[in-house]
């Protein structure tokens, strides 16, 4: 028994991610708002014949706080794609609503740019007094599904395609992803992993994946399949923890300030101090149990490091500072 909501439900995303979501047996409630087409959006989801009752709300007669009433899962695709910051305000007005409606939900983040919005909801729920580190997520599953789509192509093996999983950490903006090959399970061949030319390139390729996509859309948009594919498979992982289930294992952007789940060791293991970071988390009914180590890496993989946490230290101020200071 779980109500989703999805914030932006009438978007490029938004409306494949719903699909997805009413047809998730866990869902016995999906609440979909935007400022536009949310109840044309709803009624024709309720046709599906799943379990999920459907509602759609517009801003008008309190809609995103009637969206919000009793919601335990937020996903968040609203915003415009490659406007950081039309985004950021956005992300912030939302926030503002779940911290006063739905405190306790566990709110997923897929509005970009994900390495700022995220520290903007957080400001946003500490602010409101009821920030819990262990229940805001970015979404950063697309890289992880790229990560493991290009390496099974790249060795020519289609039959990996479905079970092939490339650990991705870091965040969610080109330096900032750091593809670990070495770490893939199953493993890939040496041949691959020993070829510094192919994993450069293909690092390259799942950095900028979202520009190979918005290049072939020619304009009309950002990726919102794959992303919503994405975005619904990591839901789904929550669904699974917040219905009881134990030991899920899911990659997404968290707050390392969360000890003693471990952001202290993977700070060490990184040697930054970056307050988030893309990682494997276990999740449980009342959010993140663990954070997982990184591991051990190659020292190709690991040259990757410093880049990506100087980039990622401008990214997360950029959104800590636009709430600063701000009214909500
Ligand atoms: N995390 C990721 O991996 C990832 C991947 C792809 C896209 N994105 C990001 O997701 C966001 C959405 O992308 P899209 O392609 O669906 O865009 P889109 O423009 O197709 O849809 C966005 C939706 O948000 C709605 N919206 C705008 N302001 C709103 C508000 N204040 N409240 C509620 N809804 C509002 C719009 O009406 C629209 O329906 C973008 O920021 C994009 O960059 C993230
Ligand atoms: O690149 C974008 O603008 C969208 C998204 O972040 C992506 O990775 O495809």
């Amino acid at each position: 028994m779980v109500k989703a909501v999805v914030l932006g439900a009438a978007g490029g995303i938004g409306q494949p991610l719903s699909l997805l979501l009413k047809n998730n047996p866990l869902v016995t409630s999906l609440s979909l708002y935007d400022i536009v087409n949310a109840p044309g959006v709803a009624v024709d989801l309720s046709h599906i014949n799943t379990p999920a009752k459907v509602e759609g709300f517009l801003p008008p007669n309190e809609g995103l706080k009637r969206a919000l009433e009793g919601a335990e899962v937020v996903v968040i695709p609203a915003g415009v794609p490659r406007k950081p910051g039309i985004n950021a305000g956005i992300v912030r007005d939302l926030a503002t609503g779940i911290a006063t409606t739905a405190p306790k939900a566990f709110v997923l983040v897929i509005s970009n740019p994900v390495n700022s919005t995220v520290p903007i909801v957080v400001e946003v729920f500490k602010k409101h007094g009821v920030f819990d580190p262990k229940r805001i997520f970015g979404v950063t599953t697309l890289d992880v599904v790229r990560a493991s789509t290009f390496a099974a192509e790249a060795v020519k093996d289609a039959s990996l395609a479905a079970k092939l999983v490339v650990p991705v950490y870091g965040g969610h903006s080109g330096v900032t992803i750091l593809p670990v090959f070495s770490q893939a399970k199953p493993a890939l061949p040496a041949s691959f992993l020993e070829n510094k030319e192919t994993l450069e390139a293909i690092t390259h390729r799942v950095r900028y994946g979202g520009d190979e996509v918005v290049k072939a859309k020619d304009g009309a948009g950002s990726a919102t399949l794959s992303m919503a594919y994405a975005g619904a498979s990591f839901v789904e992982k929550v669904l699974r923890a917040v219905t009881g289930e134990k030991g899920v294992i899911a990659p997404t952007f968290v707050y390392l300030e969360a000890d003693p789940v471990g952001g202290a060791e993977i700070k060490k293991e990184i040697g930054g101090d970056v307050a988030y970071f893309s990682v494997n988390v276990e999740l449980g009914p009342t959010g993140v149990e663990k954070i997982l180590p990184i591991g051990k890496v190659t020292e190709y993989e690991k040259s990757l490091f410093p880049g990506a946490l100087t980039e990622l230290e401008t990214n997360i101020k950029t959104g800590a500072s636009f709430i600063d200071g701000a009214k909500l």
